[in-house]
């Protein structure tokens, strides 16, 4: 008898930020180096003030809050492509290769920054809710300038400088925080599925076969922040599978999603084990990095499938799912010069700016239309 072949176990390294997990920086930062040349994931317990279990339950509050507003309130602040700031609405972005969807992702965010201070009322339509969003952001960002230590400290970096990669991320720069709605909607009956489209009203909607979260992508940044739902105040599980990571392999049934002709698998990203109330997150990294890195932290490619529990009749309601996502990105004027093994820049001629990339992405990744299947470019989120 053939012997069945078994998607691949994923292995997701963690690492303890607390100062009384009794570990130093020089092993955190090679557990981090394990974690990022590989699978490109890590979990990351107690991230740091302001990040705790009950200030995440917080900032989702916040997006319910923002959320449960009437459809008009939040398209009057909608998207900018200009400044990454503002409402996208049920199907306005299409994530990933157009040729394998029939409509753009089953989601809705409010994006907040890259920024400047003075300009952020603008892309939230409860202005009431800003300074709790910024206090947010800002743990966030500290959060990730820390990580941006250990990347250092894991490679060998120009001239050994310790701030290479913090050095060249400023506050109210290039940094975006994303808080995400997929709505619960009834599945389709499968000769109803043909029938929906992206004209589709959002009271009419149904999850079909064909139907995704978010489209198969690489962050666009240096590290993001993923918050799934935490627990609640009792401790129940809240956060609603989906998140998949594509791994490589030979006997894997699924095309690479970047279009090099290799096979693999789609595997459910687990969630954290040990969950405290100091929090966790889960960190990947971004496109931005794989490039400064010189390929030494890889910019792993992931989506959000819509669960799809094989008891679950036509009409009956798939959940909900939220998330927070914070993008760490390099200052504007950085330019993208890879590194190699040896910590020596190549030439830095010629290499793109961190803002030349972004609106490169940007215009792409929003332009429904635009987004072109083979083209990376479309793939990459920010
Ligand atoms: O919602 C999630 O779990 C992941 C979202 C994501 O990958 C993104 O926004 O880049
Ligand atoms: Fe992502």
């Amino acid at each position: 008898m053939p012997v069945a072949i078994q998607p691949p176990t994923l292995h997701i390294p963690t690492i303890d930020l607390s100062p009384s997990s009794g570990k130093s920086d020089a092993e955190l930062a090679e557990t981090l180096l394990e974690a990022l040349n590989t699978v490109g994931f890590l979990h990351v317990l107690n991230p740091g003030p302001g990040l705790t279990q009950k200030d995440v339950r917080g900032i989702f509050d916040v997006g319910s809050e923002l959320f449960k507003l009437p459809l008009e309130e939040k398209e009057a602040v909608g998207f900018d492509v200009e400044t990454g700031a503002g409402y996208t609405s049920m199907m306005g972005q299409t994530t990933g290769a157009k040729a394998h969807r029939f409509r753009g992702d089953l989601k809705e965010s409010f994006s907040i920054g890259p920024t400047t201070s003075s300009s952020l009322p603008s892309s939230l339509p409860d202005e009431s809710l800003i300074p709790k969003v910024e206090a947010f952001r800002q743990s966030c960002f500290s959060c990730g300038l820390r990580l941006l230590d250990l990347f250092t400290l894991a490679l060998k970096t120009p001239e050994d400088d310790p701030t290479y990669f913090r050095s060249k991320h400023t506050y109210h720069n290039n940094e975006s925080l994303r808080l995400i709605h997929y709505p619960a909607f009834p599945r389709a009956a499968p000769d109803e599925e043909n029938s929906q489209g992206k004209t589709t009203k959002w009271g009419e909607l149904k999850i079909g076969e064909k139907d995704i979260r978010a489209g198969a992508h690489q962050d666009f940044g240096s590290a993001t922040l993923l918050f799934q739902s935490p627990p609640d105040e009792t401790g129940r599980a809240t956060a609603v599978e989906g998140l998949e990571i594509f791994v490589a392999r030979e006997d894997g049934p699924a095309e690479a999603p970047d279009d090099t002709g290799r096979k693999g698998w789609w595997v459910p990203a687990p969630a954290p084990t040990d969950v405290t109330a100091g929090g966790s997150i889960l960190v990947n990294v971004g496109a931005s990095m794989e490039i400064w890195s010189g390929g030494q932290f890889k910019a792993t490619w992931h989506r959000v499938v819509c669960p799809s529990p094989p008891d679950l009749a036509p009409g009956e309601v798939l959940p909900g799912r939220k998330s927070v996502v914070f993008f760490m990105i390099p200052n504007h004027d950085v330019h993208l010069t890879p590194i190699n093994s040896a910590g020596k820049p190549s030439v830095a001629e010629g290499c793109m700016t961190s803002g030349q990339f972004f609106k490169l992405r940007m215009a792409r990744g929003y332009g429904k239309d635009e987004v072109t299947a083979g083209n990376d470019n479309a793939s990459v989120q920010k």
